[in-house]
């Protein structure tokens, strides 16, 4: 193994709270929600080559030009030869652990992290507010994966406030539907028309407001937060499909777990205030 590689996770999120406040000209929503990390994640692996290709491993269900780890380490690699910065190749691997498609922000992540860590390996010559803008061309969510730290965003999500949210363990449950982003955004029914937060918004109504609507398009969401909220108080990620549920202790999220239906998947994790990926590269 070459001594320059690096293994990074690329954690989840949890929207805790998701507020539609308008839509923009271009189609796209302006949201208010609040975004922290989880100790569970992809674990992208990155080893230096003697030449100058981006090499990645196939992943079920994406071609390769597709992935967000290629498209995110194309963009870096032309942004570095810009500004006439000579890098090497890399080949890269990933331990797929996150459900695509389940509102817990996987490909989100893996790109951030693919920036934060072949930035890393090439000399850090792009500051953080560099690379989320070049995230922001990738995705919405990618940004906060590039911040590190638990934040309140407004925009499409490339506004952050930093902020501390209490830590808990979190039953996460995959009600094994894909739900496309871009369909539930583009629904007539979704509301919109959330009033902006107060000054105290940790004080306020906390809600998705997605969730209505995904409850009533697919049922076994709606089937997961019944038996969710039998346990926890409960709530869906992004656009869903997964849904979490909040514990004070491992031990309870576990045992909840242990009762999960058998068509379901599900993990525990603790959240997180600050990325495992910043953490691993010493962004800190
Ligand atoms: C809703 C959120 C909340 O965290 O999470 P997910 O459930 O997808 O994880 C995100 O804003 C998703 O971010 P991300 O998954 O990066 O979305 P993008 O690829 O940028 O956009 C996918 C599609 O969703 C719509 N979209 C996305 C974000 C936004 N603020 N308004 C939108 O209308 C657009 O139609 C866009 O074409
Ligand atoms: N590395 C990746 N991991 C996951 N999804 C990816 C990746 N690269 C591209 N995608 C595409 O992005 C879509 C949304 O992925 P994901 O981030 O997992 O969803 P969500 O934002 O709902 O959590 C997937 O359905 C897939 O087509």
């Amino acid at each position: 193994m070459n001594s320059c590689a690096l293994s990074v996770i690329a954690p989840a999120k949890l929207n805790l709270f998701l507020h539609i406040t308008g839509r923009r000209d271009d189609g796209y929503h302006e949201l208010e929600t609040l975004f922290t990390f989880l100790d569970h994640g992809d674990e992208l692996h990155f080893q230096p080559r003697q030449d100058s290709r981006l090499e990645l491993a196939p992943m079920n269900g994406v071609a390769n030009e597709d992935n967000l780890i290629f498209r995110a380490g194309e963009l870096l690699r032309q942004a570095y030869q810009q500004r006439g910065l000579e890098v090497c190749g890399v080949n890269i691997d990933i331990d797929k652990r996150l459900p695509m498609g389940g509102g817990v922000g996987g490909g989100s992540s893996d790109a951030a992290t693919t920036l934060l860590a072949l930035n890393s390996l090439w000399g850090n010559k792009l500051s953080l507010d560099e690379l989320a803008e070049l995230g922001i061309q990738l995705g919405a969510d990618v940004p906060v994966f590039i911040g590190g730290s638990s934040a309140l965003a407004r925009g499409v999500g490339e506004q952050l406030q930093a902020v501390d949210v209490p830590q808990h363990w979190y039953l996460v449950v995959h009600p094994q539907v894909h739900i496309s982003t871009a369909a539930v955004f583009g629904h007539p029914d979704l509301p919109r028309d959330s009033a902006p937060l107060p000054q105290q918004w940790q004080h306020a109504e906390h809600r998705n407001d997605c969730e209505a609507l995904v409850k009533k398009l697919y049922s076994e969401v709606e089937k997961t937060l019944q038996w969710l909220l039998k346990y926890a108080p409960s709530r869906m990620t992004g656009t869903g499909a997964c849904c979490f549920a909040a514990f004070d202790s491992e031990r309870a999220a576990l045992d909840v777990l242990e009762k999960l239906p058998t068509e379901w998947q599900g993990f525990v994790a603790k959240s997180l205030n600050q990325s495992p990926a910043h953490t691993a590269l010493g962004l800190n």
